[in-house]
């Protein structure tokens, strides 16, 4: 097992505890964080917030994905876990963010001393512990408000705009070339505070602007993603697949006129077909049955418009299949490689001309059956004390106009730059 950092922690033996708790006393759970070792992942109100370290592991390279889950397993099969609620997320949980490329880039799973769950009318809260008991669990309270980012000033990442142009102008060459057919490139903003930056802040505002969305943290590494890689939970699979966007003008019925173009517009339409396509082949050897829609919807969001597809499925191999593994299987898909995905990625990697670090790598959680959800890393950043990386891409077709690439990436990192404002 490819193991890094010195702060790894071996497969210990927990012991877990989960526990009822009475939903109606439970604060948001986003406002429950403390400021060290928060990790998130949550939707319309519901979802997992952990703290503390009560186990983790960092994994690097092309093996990353099935050395996290070798870990895993010998995790959960040491454990000792009693779970009085049995939701999926109850029980024995870890949180993970894996890098998009095999190298660089390094990815974290870590296991959290307490983590609070909610799934409609059902709330729970699991303590987990390296050694003995683990403590009784007091009911969980919201923790003091956490301070805004101060004096935030912005400046380009590794290309300004005009650069970053330039590479897409070079990918449409190279596509209309025939060298490939898609590919996603994108680009980073680096804003700077004054102080270190408190994650629960932009944390807090993005699960309320951008309820729709998975608005997570694991290790540094947060957003507010509206594309799910994968869920499996008891057999079933879903994946949401996102590519065609549109801004948004914040005019309704204009924005109703651009959700009906969007809809109809060919070169959107063909990006979107290959990200499906790319998802459905890799499901395939997974599930006994499938349903793909025929036509996408389009899923509005607060900034923009994208052509959406919900695909599901059967899964065959649950027993032997972790949802990290359907991940690893499915990463990375069309929406944030390309088509074909080799030449994709090492297009990617020669001229983009930055590190993707985890962003649009697989982010979510799972649990001991292997259950889990995994976004993909999108409308995103890392903060690194007063420091905050912002990533934003676009899918390049052989039409792409390099200057609406541009301003589409801005409109992707809108959902950060805006939660880190006051
Ligand atoms: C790569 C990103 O978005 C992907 C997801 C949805 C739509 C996309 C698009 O239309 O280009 C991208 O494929 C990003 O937000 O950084």
């Amino acid at each position: 097992m490819t193991q890094g950092a010195p702060t790894d922690r071996p497969a210990a033996s927990l012991v877990v505890r989960t526990t009822a708790l009475d939903v109606d006393r439970l604060a948001t759970l986003v406002d429950l964080l403390p400021a060290t070792e928060p990790v998130a992942w949550l939707r319309r109100g519901e979802g997992l917030v952990g703290w503390g370290s009560a186990a983790g592991v960092r994994t690097t390279g092309a093996h990353r994905f099935a050395d996290a889950d070798a870990w895993w397993s010998e995790t959960t099969a040491r454990a000792v876990v009693r779970d009085d609620v049995g939701e999926p997320g109850c029980g024995l949980v870890c949180f993970g963010t894996l890098a998009f490329a095999d190298d660089p880039g390094d990815s974290s799973l870590v296991v959290p001393e307490v983590v609070v769950g909610r799934r409609g009318d059902t709330a729970w809260i699991t303590t987990i512990s390296g050694g003995g008991l683990a403590p009784a669990a007091d009911h969980p309270e919201p923790t003091d408000p956490p301070p805004a980012p101060v004096g935030l000033t912005y400046s380009d990442g590794h290309r300004n705009g005009d650069e970053w142009m330039s590479v897409v102008a070079d990918a449409v060459r190279r596509i209309n070339a025939g060298d490939l057919e898609k590919v996603v490139l994108a680009r980073d903003l680096v804003a700077t505070a004054d102080a270190d930056v408190d994650v629960r802040w932009p944390l807090r505002r993005l699960a309320a602007s951008y309820p729709t969305c998975w608005t997570f943290h694991v290790d540094g590494f947060f957003g507010a993603t509206p594309e799910l890689l994968v869920r499996r939970e008891r057999g079933l699979v879903t994946s949401r697949v996102l590519a065609g966007t549109i801004r948004r003008t914040g005019d309704d019925a204009r924005d109703l006129m651009l959700a009906a173009t969007l809809a109809r517009s060919s070169k959107d339409l063909e990006e979107h077909e290959y990200a499906v396509r790319s998802v459905v082949d890799r499901f395939e050897p997974h599930c006994s049955s499938m349903n793909v829609p025929e036509a996408p919807f389009v899923l509005h969001l607060p900034n923009v418009m994208h052509l959406a597809t919900d695909v599901t499925g059967v899964v065959h191999d649950a027993g032997t299949v972790s949802s990290l593994a359907l991940a690893a299987a499915l990463h990375p898909s069309a929406a944030v490689g390309g088509h074909p995905t080799s030449v994709a990625v090492d297009l990617i990697a020669e001229i983009e001309g930055m590190p993707r670090g985890r962003y649009a790598g697989p982010v979510g959680w799972m649990d001991a059956t292997g259950d889990g959800e995994w976004g993909i890393g999108l409308r995103s950043a890392v903060v690194s004390g007063p420091t905050v990386r912002l990533f934003a891409g676009c899918g390049v077709v052989g039409d792409s106009d390099p200057e609406s690439e541009l301003a589409e990436s801005s409109a992707k990192l809108v959902p950060v730059r805006d939660a880190l404002g006051s």
